[in-house]
């Protein structure tokens, strides 16, 4: 967990939180890998180049991968282009995240601060459980999906693989969102939302 060789995938804001909480849990990171050599370097890293490149410097040298990538499709093929090569993708809980015992938090995924996540819920690989969002007992959480800061999901929620819950939104127990689902910030849905569907409002309405 502390190998000081792991690399941070993306270097901008979503990419600054992740990096700050994996700080503060211990895990150490010196290089990161984008597109192109970042603006701004907050935390002195070294550039090794774009992992979709050729001549990324970054496979086969026992790093480990941090993905710090708040789009769900780009986290989610980056996330298994570093599974399928068989490379060390981490995990990265903040230290002040409530976590219960019988959870199961997936590869690649990143909980962020104050976000609680209780009983027999299980969060899926490569999903973002943002600043103080809530995860009740028994919610299923596929792969890829992202929890925005705030939100609140009662007890037995599924949301689909990379489904995204806007801040603040509230989603009632028991119901069903599908893949690729979009609920927007505020949101209060009572109601299953089928795949691919854009929702907003209280009571949640399809736009
Ligand atoms: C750390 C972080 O920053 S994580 C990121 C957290 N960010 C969020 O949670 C923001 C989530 N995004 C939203 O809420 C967005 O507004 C979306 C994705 C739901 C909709 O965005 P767009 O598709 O661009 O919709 P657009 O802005 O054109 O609005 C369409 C209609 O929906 C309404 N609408 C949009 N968002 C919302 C909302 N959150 N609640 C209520 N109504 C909304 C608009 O008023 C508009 O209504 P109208 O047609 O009557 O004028």
């Amino acid at each position: 967990m502390s190998n000081s060789k792991n690399i941070l995938l993306g270097y901008s804001g979503h990419a600054y939180v992740v990096a700050e909480a994996a700080f503060k849990a211990g895990i150490a990171i010196h290089y990161y890998a984008d597109k192109k050599e970042a603006q701004n370097d907050p935390f002195n890293l070294d550039y090794l180049g774009y992992e979709g490149s050729g001549d990324f410097k970054g496979w086969n040298e026992g790093f480990g991968f941090i993905l710090g990538i708040g789009n769900n499709d780009i986290r989610t093929k980056l996330g298994k282009l570093v599974t399928n090569k068989d490379e060390d993708l981490l995990t990265v809980i903040h230290p002040s995240a409530a976590i219960s015992k019988s959870a199961d938090v997936g590869k690649g995924t990143f909980v962020s601060s104050q976000a609680s996540v209780n009983a027999l819920s299980n969060i899926g690989r490569f999903v973002i459980l943002n600043t103080n969002c809530v995860i009740e007992h028994e919610c299923h959480i596929a792969d890829g999906a992202h929890v925005a800061p705030g939100a609140v999901l009662a007890g037995n929620v599924k949301v689909g693989k990379n489904s995204f819950i806007g801040a603040n939104a509230v989603v009632k127990e028991g119901v069903t969102i599908g893949e690729n689902v979009i609920v927007g910030a505020g949101a209060t849905i009572i109601n299953d939302i089928p795949h691919n569907k854009k929702v907003v409002g209280n009571p949640g309405r399809e736009i």
